[in-house]
């Protein structure tokens, strides 16, 4: 408002200025009497306003720009009473038995309140993406009847000092006005994330705005704040500290029973064919989230229409799968026959050594390009996995060496699609040395902080275990190189394996070599 009323009076002056000049100069009539004076003196005031204006569009508080984002940004937090329950979100058992707790802590706040009980404010729910953390959020406020407010972290991070914190200010307002209320901030790092010497002042007065309102509220009017974030170890401790975000969750991918009950869910109200088994379905599914299931299921049934299907097949199911793991199938791709020649061998040395060492159950081999891919394995676990052998972990590098290790052996010749795989071994090699404690370096378990002082031995280590597993994969596969022969024909010519074509292949060869020592 200030700066339009400033904008009016420089116009104003920026007119009547020039128009003085004019007139002194090329004797406009009728205003010959004015002297030099008064046109300093109007002069001066546009100067002066001028230099005000300026002023005032550095100042971020009072730029109408800033204004009407921070607008727009407010109304997108979804002031609604969200119609979600825990029956819409599967699994998850133990969390959902936790928030219960604070679900009536919600729903008769009074009984605690004389009791001298204060309500938590904070929760924290931390895990890999797409895992419904904000499903559950929606529901706690579901459950509650609370008004819900969502916002994400990253829309509170502006250039200009305190836009964030006033974004935050006004968030808490609304929330406390319809209380009770839910709040949820997705994406919590962006504004909580450690402070340091390099951070940025907006951040951190955001950060102190948040933990302001945390400490304020809750003496009459019951909000819940819920955080989210995929890195829990990259937050402040102030905002983790009692009385804050103080009850941490973790929100993990699905094991396979809660597959089951989330692709239930999400199939509810679809069509399913008799040759759809939904625990089957789970099984094969094995690393995937809340979110991709609930693409499957999606997927799935768009693929039964296009088809002209009545109902949802099991071969729609494997489609969706396929798509959601390996991206869009590319129709026509132009592939030379020697670049077709080298995936299939490519491919073929992964399955090869999969099987071999008996890592994951091959499920399907193909080199129909589809994504980025030019050729790919499906595979899945026997079962769900939370603990690892060194051996176990070694035999992984080894499958994802796989690949390159046949096309050396066979066209004596590398390339560049092993790029993933390198990458997925390195990694792995890398967890072994500074998280597991695997490695020559000892039983140590190395801070992400320490990594780059010790970058030139962890290095080392890497390039000795990888070297390592190389070598065996070669032995493995010089020894066995029948049947990667007879695996990659056989992708050359239907383009296409299945895990059962795959057994036969191998049942061929009565005795595979299985001669790795790593
Ligand atoms: N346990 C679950 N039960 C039912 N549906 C789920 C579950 N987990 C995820 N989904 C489905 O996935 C979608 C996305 O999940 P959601 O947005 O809650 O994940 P998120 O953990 O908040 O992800 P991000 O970290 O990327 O924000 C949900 O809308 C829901 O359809
Ligand atoms: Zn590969």
């Amino acid at each position: 408002m200030k700066k339009k009323i400033v904008f009016v009076l420089l116009t104003i002056s920026l007119i009547l200025s020039s128009f003085l000049i004019c007139n002194k100069y090329f004797y406009f009539i009728p205003f010959k009497s004015f002297t030099s004076g008064d046109i300093f003196f109007v002069c001066t005031i546009t100067l002066g306003l001028l230099i005000y204006y300026i002023k005032l569009d550095r100042n971020p508080q009072l730029v109408p720009a800033a204004i009407n984002s921070e607008k727009n940004k407010d109304d997108n937090l979804k002031n609604n009473k969200p119609d979600v329950s825990f029956d819409d979100v599967a699994g998850l058992e133990e969390i959902k038995e936790e928030l219960h707790e604070i679900i009536d802590f919600i729903n008769n706040s009074q009984k605690y309140k004389k009791m001298g009980a204060t309500i938590p404010k904070g929760i924290l729910f931390y895990g890999p993406p797409g895992t419904g953390k904000t499903l559950l959020a929606k529901a706690v406020a579901g459950e509650t009847n609370s008004s819900f407010y969502y916002a994400s972290g990253s829309e509170f991070v502006e250039k200009y000092v305190g836009v964030g914190a006033k974004r935050i200010r006004s968030l808490f307002e609304k929330a406390k006005k319809n209380a009770p209320s839910i709040i949820f901030i997705d994406e919590i790092d962006a504004i909580g994330s450690k402070r340091n010497a390099e951070s940025n002042n907006e951040k951190d007065q955001t950060l102190n705005q948040l933990l302001v309102e945390m400490d304020g509220f809750n003496k009459n009017s019951t909000i819940v704040v819920i955080g989210a974030t995929n890195r829990l170890d990259l937050l402040d401790e102030a905002l983790l500290r009692p009385g804050r975000f103080d009850r941490h969750m973790f929100v993990g991918n699905p094991n396979v029973k809660a597959r089951e009950d989330i692709l239930r869910v999400h199939t509810k109200n679809k069509p399913l064919d008799a040759s759809v088994k939904i625990e089957e379905i789970a099984k094969k599914t094995h690393g995937f989230s809340g979110a991709q299931l609930a693409n499957i299921a999606n997927e799935a049934a768009i693929i039964a229409v296009r088809n002209n299907k009545e109902k949802i097949d099991i071969n729609d199911f494997d489609a969706a799968v396929e798509r959601v793991v390996a991206g869009l199938e590319v129709k026509n791709p132009t592939v030379l026959l020697k670049e077709k020649k080298m995936v299939a061998y490519h491919e073929a040395g992964h399955a090869l050594i999969g099987k071999l060492l008996k890592v994951d159950m091959i499920q399907k081999i193909s080199i129909v390009p589809r994504g980025h891919a030019l050729g790919y394995v499906i595979k899945f676990p026997d079962e769900d996995r939370y603990l690892h052998t060194k051996e176990e972990l070694l035999h992984k590098i080894m499958v994802l060496l796989g690949g390159r290790v046949a096309e050396e052996i066979i066209f004596n010749e590398i390339t560049t699609g092993a790029k993933d795989d390198l990458k997925k071994a390195t990694e792995i090699a890398e967890q072994m040395i500074c998280d597991f404690g695997m490695s020559s370096l000892g039983n140590i378990s190395i801070k992400e902080q320490y990594v780059k002082y010790n970058i030139d031995k962890i290095e080392n280590e890497i390039k000795k275990i990888i070297d390592e597993c190389y070598k065996e994969t070669s032995n493995l596969m010089e020894n066995n190189k029948e049947i990667l022969v007879d695996v990659a024909s056989f992708l050359l010519e239907k383009e296409i394996i299945t895990g059962e074509e795959l057994d036969e292949i191998f049942n061929k060869h009565n005795n595979p070599i299985k001669t790795a020592t790593v």
